[in-house]
């Protein structure tokens, strides 16, 4: 797979914040390429400068070879974390009015299919739930058919089932071979739908690789979960790998039998043991010392 977007020490401040600090990587056709990171990290300012609407103090992009220009501006879909969605127009009309924007257009029966928008079509497109919302503007950034589409956190504040519903409709573009950047900070989401990953943190990239890869390059143990009130008086003599988290506590080991000897023979109760693989918060927790959620 060859790139579409070559992004090269890309830096931009505002006015003394280091927003983005050197960030490069390559967006490769086809795949579905996650910028991850806590609030603040950057992605939005480097989603934005690969967008074109936000210019970078140093560095470059390239579309295909060539710095962003007209046919970048043809081939991009950009779903915008939020647009002001004309008034008293209703869904088939907004989608209507975007596609007079552009040359050239998907059938408006397509864009309803692929993202489900057939129930509300004649309804005001302010009077939508959050997760058809999404919808539309996903259909909105869609419109033109485009290479590559650019969701920013598409899913944030979403509930779980139109969350979910979301990701179906993700899946959906990239199998029809559109390159996809996403930002999110939802560390499922990324892992289940990204090709490769970029986990950002005061403007910089911190890692970077596919969702396994990065996992297994810095792991080899696993988790194991225990209530606290069960440790009893093992809680005296834990290994140093631990954290309490609601009341859980979680010890990381490579050795899960010998742990397990030990906590049985230091008095643990292990009837509600649990084990857990890996996950990318914890590596983030791991680079950063921080929780991505913060
Ligand atoms: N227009 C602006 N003027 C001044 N500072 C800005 C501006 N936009 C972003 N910043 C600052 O730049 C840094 C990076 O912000 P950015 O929005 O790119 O991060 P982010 O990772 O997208 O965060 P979020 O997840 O909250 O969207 C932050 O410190 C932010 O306060």
């Amino acid at each position: 797979m060859d790139a579409l977007i070559e992004v090269r020490n890309l830096v931009r401040h505002y006015r003394g914040v280091k927003a983005v600090d050197g960030v490069s990587f390559d967006l490769r056709r086809g795949s579905c390429f996650g910028l991850l990171g806590p609030n603040g990290a950057g992605k939005t300012t480097t989603v934005e400068m690969l967008e074109g609407i936000n210019r970078p103090d140093s560095g470059s992009i390239h579309y295909k070879g060539e710095p962003l220009g007209r046919r970048f501006r043809e081939e991009a879909g950009i779903m915008f974390q939020s647009t002001a969605l004309q008034e008293f127009i209703t869904v088939r009309e907004t989608l209507q009015l975007f596609a007079s924007l552009y040359p050239r257009t998907l059938p408006l029966e397509e864009l309803v299919a692929t993202c489900r928008l057939g129930e509300f079509l004649d309804r005001d497109a302010r009077r939508l739930s959050g997760g058809q919302r999404q919808r539309l503007l996903l259909a909105i950034a869609l419109v033109n058919d485009p290479e590559v589409v650019f969701l920013d956190e598409p899913t944030t504040g979403l509930d779980p089932q139109a969350r979910r519903n979301l990701w179906d409709l993700m899946e959906a573009i990239r199998a029809r071979g559109k390159t996809i950047l996403l930002t999110t900070h939802y560390m499922e989401e990324a892992y289940i739908l990204c090709d490769e990953i970029a986990i950002m943190d005061h403007g910089r990239i911190i890692a970077q690789g596919t969702p396994r890869q990065l996992l297994a390059t810095h792991f080899n143990d696993v988790i194991l979960q225990l209530p606290e009130a069960d440790l009893g008086p093992a809680g005296a003599v834990l290994p140093e790998a631990r954290l309490v988290r609601n009341g859980v506590v979680e010890i990381a080991t490579a050795d899960v039998s010998g742990t397990v000897r030990g906590l049985l023979e230091a008095g643990a109760a292990l009837e509600r043991l649990r084990i857990r693989d890996r996950t990318l918060e914890d590596l983030f927790l791991e680079l950063t010392g921080r929780e991505l959620r913060a």
